[in-house]
């Protein structure tokens, strides 16, 4: 951190867009759709990151959800309190880093609410009082973004040899979470000491990722450097999380990623000067909770040998998302010396 303003005129990730059209679906045999699918898997294994077009969910039904994610953060913090997450909530609800946090002065500036599967009753959401509408709207966005996360995996299956069908029972139950974003306004000056995101890699196996204009997301390049992704309308962006890259022995990217000031604001902006809030919409997909994920054999060659140990999903994600709560930011570098030792077995 802190380095932020070293990148000053930093440059585009130019990330291929794959249409979803072209690669959904068990009958798509022209030779376009298959070199589409190729596109997709050589883009996960190089670069980690993609937009992803055509993939289902209207434009206008993304903008009701940036519209409820405006008015869910804008409520008074007393009703966001009564909704406050928390490992004990399952990590579902109202999140704000600087509460939890050892070091407020250093915390991300954001926060989130987390909805999970809903149909789950062992693990309530929980949701805002006398709004229905906004639980259908974000339950029909779950279930959305879990169907392009199937059709994903099954592509990346064929791809590397195995069944389109190999993942699906180990991603069946659901336990995702729908995070609603807000990076409140802010001055140019505070990047100095906080990030809206400080640099992390995603935790399962997909992220469906929706930006609005604001900008300032940025990617870490093979080279160490830091690159702007711009949102590009009518895209998604899609990124491996580190269980798929360990399912995938290494061989897909979970790429290193972080959420700074604007890059237009870096160049034309003084210090104290103000920059607006900032929203986003992710979907984080998770392999089941009970999964012991590690690398698949079809994935293990003499060239790249067994590169992980297993780890139930459930635990991973917990103990990430534990982190995060309790430091206010995520490791730059996750390491599995960072495993709770007081949960090791199954979750
Ligand atoms: O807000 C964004 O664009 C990215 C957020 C992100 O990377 C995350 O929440 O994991
Ligand atoms: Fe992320």
């Amino acid at each position: 951190m802190g380095d932020s303003t070293a990148t000053t005129g930093s440059q585009t990730a130019n990330l291929p867009i794959i249409d979803f059209s072209k690669i959904e679906g068990f009958n798509s045999e022209a030779t376009e759709n298959a070199a589409e699918k190729q596109k997709l898997f050589q883009a996960l294994r190089n670069v980690g990151f993609i937009y992803l077009k055509n993939y289902g969910i209207s434009d206008s039904k993304v903008q009701l959800l940036f519209d409820y994610a405006t008015r869910f953060f804008s409520q008074p913090l007393s009703e966001k309190e009564k909704i406050e997450s928390g490992e004990s909530k399952f990590f579902r609800g109202w999140f704000s880093p600087e509460r939890t946090s050892g070091d407020a002065r250093i915390a991300d500036q954001k926060e989130a609410f987390d909805i999970g599967d809903d149909g789950n009753p062992s693990r309530p959401n929980q949701w805002p009082a006398d709004w229905p509408e906004f639980r259908t709207d974000m339950n029909y966005f779950f279930e959305k973004c879990h169907d392009i996360h199937l059709v994903l995996l099954s592509t990346l299956a064929e791809t590397v040899g195995l069944s389109r069908d190999s993942f699906l029972p180990y991603v069946q139950d659901k336990d995702h979470f729908f995070r609603l974003l807000h990076y409140p306004q802010t001055t140019l000056e505070s990047f100095g000491s906080r990030l809206r995101a400080s640099p992390h890699t995603d935790y399962g196996t997909f992220t469906l990722l929706f930006n609005d204009n604001s900008g300032g997301l940025q990617i870490r390049g093979k080279d160490g450097q830091w690159l702007d992704v711009h949102p590009i309308p009518g895209c998604a962006i899609v990124n491996i999380g580190d269980l798929l890259s360990r399912w995938f022995n290494g061989i897909l990217q979970s790429t290193e990623h972080r959420v700074i000031e604007p890059s237009a604001s870096r160049a034309t902006l003084a210090l104290g000067e103000t920059i607006p809030s900032r929203y986003a919409l992710a979907w984080f997909g998770n392999p089941n909770r009970n999964a012991y994920i590690e690398p698949f054999s079809a994935c293990i060659t003499e060239d790249n040998p067994k590169r992980f140990d297993g780890v139930y999903a459930g635990k991973h994600v917990a103990d990430r998302i534990a982190k995060l709560h309790k430091d206010g930011k995520a490791p730059e570098v996750w390491k599995d010396s960072m495993y709770r030792k007081d949960l090791s077995g199954k979750a």
